[in-house]
């Protein structure tokens, strides 16, 4: 009954509905990366925070396995972030905007894991640079 009425108000909006091509699909992709930018400027600080670690790579020469381990602490800060979007337009959704204590809870959660993983970021960072600032904090003194 409720399955027969979701399908009838889909074909009267004739938005939405399987995906006709790969093509299609990653466009819709490529759409959602393009609001999350023009969005969330927490995505934005991540993109140009990622900048840092990536020339600091490219200044102390690192090896192979650190700029994997760089690259992919990188990736992980941006997709919580896009998790983190996700959850809060999904509670947005939910609530209309009102306010309600367990959108909170998933919210500020969301928002939780989000800064685990900037911590995580960071700890690596300072564990592969540290020494490799210092080296040259010296040579240079
Ligand atoms: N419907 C709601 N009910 C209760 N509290 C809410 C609700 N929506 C948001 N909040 C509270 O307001 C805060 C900010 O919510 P908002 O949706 O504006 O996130 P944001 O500022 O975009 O977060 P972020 O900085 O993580 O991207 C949430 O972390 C939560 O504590």
């Amino acid at each position: 009954m409720l399955m027969d009425s979701k399908e009838t108000s889909r074909e009267k909006m004739g938005k939405i509905g399987k995906n006709p091509s790969f093509f299609a699909s990653v466009k819709h992709a490529l759409d959602g990366i393009g609001i999350i930018l023009r969005e969330e400027k927490n995505m934005r600080s991540h993109a140009l925070f990622g900048l840092i670690p990536l020339l600091s790579a490219w200044f102390f020469g690192a090896s192979p396995m650190e700029w994997i381990v760089i690259i992919f602490c990188i990736f992980l800060v941006i997709i919580m972030e896009f998790l983190n979007t996700i959850f809060e337009n999904v509670v947005d959704l939910v609530t209309d905007y009102e306010y309600h204590p367990l959108a909170k809870k998933a919210k500020d959660i969301a928002a939780g894991a989000v800064l685990v993983t900037a911590f995580f970021a960071i700890l690596i960072a300072a564990i592969i640079f540290l020494p490799k600032f210092l080296e040259l904090y010296y040579k240079l003194i």
